[in-house]
């Protein structure tokens, strides 16, 4: 007989805040920080568990509960909880919100049930074995992981590597039920969504993606159609990247909290950096920093070209992610300490100049 499992994949204490919480997992505003607190810090295993469940993938596939918690748990565990950004909350976020993307109307019926199964695969996996260190520090103190993969999307390499290990492990097999053409083909999509989580590919994914908007093909019915292989792994990777760069487009009081943690992240790589006699990356230095520009940087160079044109794509389905967004960067921008106002017209200009000169490079 089939073990009975808990509800969400997880034990709990609190049923009815679990139920409550978990009555979001569909929406936008889902707080993963709630679910990381009332699991005990396995809020990846609720959310993946949850949401394969609720899409029938598990019956599809003839994927064990028991295999898929038992394989989550492990993935779970190697997230490092003492990392203050990349965890297993910012895990479950992505794996959350990569499902809420895929439920756009535009895609309804476009993805086949194998690239819906990588996709959510592939956010539950994207950053597992994270340091806490980011690619440029990797390559450039000559890490294990830089010299293992030649200083080429380091982490990411290295998160694939690790998740498709695990899978190896007694009760792990998690696609074992799979025919060896479907675990082909779903190893490949896995493998490319998460290279291309690296931001160091941000501008060419954004660029391809303008591209699709501009030659955009509907359906009568308003959906999209992706009618050859490159297209839909472009929009599959696009997707994932999106659910990635997701934080300024939640409501303020998550995206507050993801900025806290990943500046808190980013200001211990400054410190080992400088501990280490090595350049101290911008941006990164708790002594030089301003955590608003740095949103506002983010959100005018990065993020929001990123998600005009994902709107663009899936319109109007993501409108409201568009204005929370749009608000939340007006908030951040208001909270910039303002500098005694200037005196004069140059005075403004030189300031102007300043905000402008925001530049950071998407170094390799
Ligand atoms: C360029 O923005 C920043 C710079 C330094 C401090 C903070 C920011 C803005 O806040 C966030 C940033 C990221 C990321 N930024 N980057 C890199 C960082 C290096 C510069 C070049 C490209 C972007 C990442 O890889 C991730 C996705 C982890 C994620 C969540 C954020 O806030 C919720």
């Amino acid at each position: 007989t089939q073990d009975v499992v808990p509800r969400f994949g997880v034990s709990y204490e609190k049923e009815e805040d679990m139920e409550n919480e978990m009555a979001n997992v569909d929406r936008w505003g889902f707080d993963a920080f709630k679910i990381d607190h009332l699991t005990n810090h396995k809020p990846l295993t609720a959310v993946t568990f949850t949401i394969l469940q609720e899409r029938g993938l598990l019956k599809t596939f003839q994927i064990p509960q028991k295999t898929l918690i038992a394989y989550v748990m492990t993935l779970e565990g190697n997230y490092n909880k003492d990392v203050k950004y990349h965890n297993q909350i910012h895990a479950a976020d992505v794996v959350q919100s990569t499902n809420y993307l895929l439920s756009a109307p535009a895609l309804e019926n476009v993805f086949t049930d194998i690239e819906i199964l990588a996709a959510l695969f592939a956010a539950a996996i994207h950053d597992v074995r994270h340091p806490g260190l980011n690619n440029q520090f990797l390559i450039a103190s000559s890490s294990e992981l830089a010299i293992l993969y030649n200083d080429e999307s380091v982490l990411e390499n290295h998160s694939v590597a690790v998740a498709f290990k695990l899978l190896q492990l007694e009760n792990c097999s998690l696609f074992e039920t799979l025919t060896k053409k479907q675990l082909q083909q779903l190893r490949r999509l896995v493998i490319d969504m998460v290279l291309a989580t690296d931001m160091s590919k941000h501008m060419s994914l954004l660029a391809d993606l303008k591209t699709m908007v501009e030659s955009k093909k509907v359906a009568g019915s308003g959906v999209l159609l992706l009618d050859n292989y490159n297209d839909r792994m472009m929009v599959l990777k696009n997707l994932v990247h999106c659910a990635d760069l997701g934080n300024p487009t939640k409501p303020l009081d998550i995206y507050r909290k993801w900025t806290e943690r990943v500046m808190e992240e980013f200001f211990l790589q400054g410190d080992l950096e400088r501990q280490k006699g090595m350049e101290v990356s911008p941006m990164m230095d708790r002594y030089n920093a301003s955590v608003e520009k740095s949103q506002v940087g983010f959100i005018d160079f990065i993020v929001h070209p990123l998600w005009e044109t994902w709107a663009d794509l899936v319109y109007p389905d993501a409108q409201e992610l568009l204005d929370n967004l749009e608000e939340n960067r007006d908030w951040y921008s208001s909270q910039i300490r303002n500098s005694p106002t200037p005196t004069s017209e140059e005075d403004t200009i030189k300031e102007t100049d300043e905000d402008e000169k925001f530049q950071f490079e998407m170094s390799p």
